[in-house]
């Protein structure tokens, strides 16, 4: 799987490189849901089952009915919850699954009654169960290279059996329903009726491929889809490519259910989430960022025997608590910090290999904390336990938050992503339903209502809830409104602003077969500059400081040099003196406690070395692109010390960055490990392509065209011509948006040069490498 990022958009997409894809934290399940909901939906469960039509039977006519578990029936749990519509998420970083729950919300403005589930909780089997005044709607993110997300791959498995070659008449086995005659066998979902919306990124070659992938099937599966099928994209504006799609699908969706009554915003104001102060043993308040108790996960990536002989499995859900052993700075004068960090692994059972991920979980800075406790008049009772439970007893996250009881500071310091810029729709929806002077409701109301002025001022200003709602309060200072009448969210309402905190990913810059305790990662420092002439004026300056990445460089600093930075910016005084950076590293130096451990779990990948040595590898990994590459260089410099006499295929590294003075990375390193991988692979080498070091730019892709003998000859692996794919594997990470697609070019070209073809059959053979995995990507955008 590519990797990637996301999104912090910040860090994540960063990230460093490597991010990764996409894995993420995927609370709710193990961490969240496990025994709470039961406590607030018992009453209204009961009701609503007395009141349910009978449920959803099971006869299965192909699926053995022992498979069955009404638990995991959705069509059971719509019906006895009293709703008529199912929305189910595929998402890997949170935005899917966000869109859903705000497409749940709109949906229930609109008349209609959804319900928001995970995919993974449930059984695509029930879907013949459907009937035809249901609606079942899909909200899917792409992953990886063109896959589906974690929690739809059961689902995208069945529904689309064989990924590569769907056939038609490939007819996954359904629950057969007791109140329906027997299925056809060709069109099992002939009265299922769904709509679906993808969410997808243009940079990638497989652009929304899990969401066109399953509207396919439910098509050629006898569904019918209402309305017609969404596609954002998150390079251009995805908000407002769902805010088009909704607009655009919502009143067929009423329609087609014979809604009836208003589709008036009533419900705007309702909320999702109901938060409580609360009296607790202080034992029972989490205030660390505690992720459960780990008696669940659902992609494990090791197990350790406790004391008491129980076995503690650690994976997203339950990330291994690391300590952090190295942490350097490889570019301390370049103009962007590249860090090393090194995690012990030792006792915890995981295991990983190079082209694997690692997640971490870091978590918001303090003064980035401390502002949104300014911003919401909590700053005073920041310490204050709280318990929050959704509003709504059906919903498919019933809390926010792990454990009993939690405190405003810890929800926004470890919970919530408080740096995301506030999307349009949420300022319609969950801001100007709150401001109360004309100087509020008309700088959020031309916010709401622009999707230009939005652009301007809240993405390209970096305006998080908490540098909006600052940013009203000193518009209407500076009209005279009175601090009390002037804007105020309430809690409820900016953790439903908040999406949760998501795990980052990295590709993991080490090697097991080298250190097997011992796990690396390279990680670029992210910071987002705004890019507006509101700047001087912002809360904390005119900057966004990726989550994870600087948590990291401030860990690393406090290891080094043995404590934080003395400056601590508060947002108190950061609202009297702002900005507020260090100028010289970018930094908001507001980190008030670091520990010298880290959540941490692996993520499976499948970029992966060749099982045999003796395969060539053209590797291409410019900046942080390089993390993975050196994990693989690692491993082969290895096999050469060890087994010396056995020849290996040619390694070539193709690595970029601005200027070979500050920023190439690990280069004694590499040189090291290329003297090792020689001897084996005497045309090994790396080839590099400083950006800044000459007049001209040059890049990977200008490299490869200078060596295309060298990178022809190690394709070929000793024959005269290619016919047919190569045995040769190309890997590539970094830059999805520009480096990979021209790296990909500049191999088309290459070839077809060679070969004497043309680009249209170069791009072939490409393409056939990408098929038999021999051409890989681990890139984000
Ligand atoms: C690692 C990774 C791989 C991705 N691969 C694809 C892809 O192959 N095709 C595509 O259209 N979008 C791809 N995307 C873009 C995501 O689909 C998009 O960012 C989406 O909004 C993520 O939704 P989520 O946060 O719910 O996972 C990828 C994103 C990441 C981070």
């Amino acid at each position: 799987m590519a990797a990637t990022t996301k999104i912090e958009w910040g860090d994540m997409m960063i990230v460093s490189g490597v991010v990764v894809g996409a894995a993420t934290f995927l609370f709710r399940k193990a961490i969240f849901g496990r025994g709470k909901t039961g406590e607030v939906s018992a009453a209204a469960a009961a009701a609503a089952l007395r009141a349910a039509p009978a449920s959803h039977g099971v006869a299965s006519s192909s699926s053995s009915k022992s498979e069955y578990s009404e638990a995991r029936d959705f069509v059971s749990k719509m019906r006895k919850a009293g709703k008529n519509v199912v929305v189910f998420y595929g998402s890997q970083t949170g935005t899917a699954e966000d869109f859903a729950t705000r497409l749940g919300k709109d949906m229930q403005s609109a008349g209609v009654r959804p319900l928001v589930l995970d995919p993974e909780s449930y059984d695509w089997q029930c879907l013949a169960g459907m009937n035809e005044n249901e609606l079942i709607v899909f909200v899917l993110a792409t992953s990886g290279e063109g896959e589906p997300t974690d929690n739809m791959e059961a689902w995208f498995d069945a529904l689309a059996s064989d990924r590569e070659n769907i056939d038609d008449s490939d007819i996954p086995e359904f629950f057969q329903p007791d109140d329906k005659d027997e299925l056809d066998s060709d069109m099992p979902l002939s009265s299922v009726s769904y709509a679906v919306f993808g969410l997808g990124n243009n940079t990638y070659e497989q652009f929304n491929h899990h969401a066109r992938v399953v509207d396919a099937r439910m098509r050629a599966l006898g569904a019918t889809r209402v309305g017609e099928r969404g596609e954002g994209d998150d390079d251009v504006d995805i908000e407002e490519d769902f805010a088009k799609w909704k607009a655009a699908t919502l009143p067929l969706v009423r329609e087609y259910l014979g809604a009836t009554g208003d589709s008036g915003t009533d419900d705007t104001l309702q909320p999702t989430w109901a938060v409580a102060e609360i009296e607790v043993d202080a034992d029972k308040v989490w205030v660390r960022g505690e992720m459960g108790d780990g008696s669940s996960s659902s992609s494990s990536s090791g197990s350790s025997p406790s004391e008491a002989g129980t076995t503690t499995i650690y994976g997203t859900h339950r990330p291994f608590i690391a300590p952090i052993t190295v942490a350097t700075d490889l570019t301390p004068s370049g103009e962007r910090h590249v860090l090393h960090v090194e995690f012990d692994l030792e006792g915890s059972g995981m295991h990983y290999e190079a082209g694997d991920h690692l997640g971490i979980y870091a978590a918001n800075s303090d003064a980035e904390v401390d502002l949104m406790l300014h911003a919401l008049g909590l700053f005073e009772r920041a310490d204050t336990p709280i318990c929050v439970r959704a509003t709504d007893p059906f919903a498919a996250q019933q809390t926010l938050f792990p454990g009993t009881a939690t405190t405003y500071r810890a929800a926004f310091r470890h919970y919530l992503d408080i740096t995301d810029p506030v999307p349009r729709a949420q300022i319609a929806s969950l801001v100007l339903p709150h401001a109360r002077s004309a100087a509020a409701r008309e700088f959020i109301g031309s916010l709401a209502a622009d999707k230009d002025v939005h652009a301007a001022t809240v993405s390209a200003g970096c305006l998080t809830p908490a540098r909006l709602i600052t940013a009203v309060h000193q518009i209407e200072a500076a009209a005279g409104v009175p601090k009390d009448e002037q804007l105020a969210i309430p809690a409820a309402t900016a953790f439903e602003l908040c999406p949760r905190m998501q795990a980052r990913l990295y590709s993991i810059s080490s090697s097991a077969r080298v250190t097997p305790t011992r796990v690396s990662i390279t990680a670029v420092v992210l910071q987002y500059n705004a890019q507006t002439t509101m700047a001087g004026a912002l809360p904390l300056g005119a900057s966004r400081l990726g989550v994870a990445t600087n948590y990291l460089l401030a860990a690393t600093n406090q290891i080094n040099s043995g404590s934080l930075d003395p400056v601590v910016v508060t947002a108190a005084n950061a609202l009297a003196e702002a900005p507020q950076f260090d100028a010289k590293n970018h930094v908001i130096r507001s980190y008030v406690n670091l520990p010298s451990t880290l959540p941490v779990f692996v993520r499976r990948s499948t970029f992966r070395l060749p099982a045999d040595a003796s395969t060539p590898m053209v590797m291409v990994g410019p900046g942080t692109g390089l993390a993975p590459m050196r994990a693989f260089v690692q491993e082969r410099a290895l096999l050469a010390r060890q087994s010396p006499e056995k020849a290996q295929g040619t390694s070539l590294l193709f690595f970029g960055a601005r200027s070979a003075a500050t920023d190439y990375t690990y280069r004694d390193e590499l040189v090291s490990l290329f003297d090792d991988i020689k001897k084996t692979a005497p045309e090994s080498r790396v080839i590099t392509a400083f950006s800044r070091d000459q007049p001209q730019k040059i890049y990977v892709q200008h490299r490869l065209a200078e060596n295309a003998d060298l990178v022809y000859r190690t394709l070929l692996c000793g024959k005269d011509k290619l016919n047919g794919p190569s045995r040769a594997h190309i890997y590539v990470c970094g830059d999805a948006k520009m480096m990979a697609k021209d790296v990909s070019r500049a191999l088309i070209t290459l070839i077809a040069d060679r070969e004497g073809v043309s680009e249209d059959v170069a791009a072939k053979w490409i393409s056939e490498m990408r098929r038999l995995s021999r051409y890989q990507e681990d890139v984000w955008s």
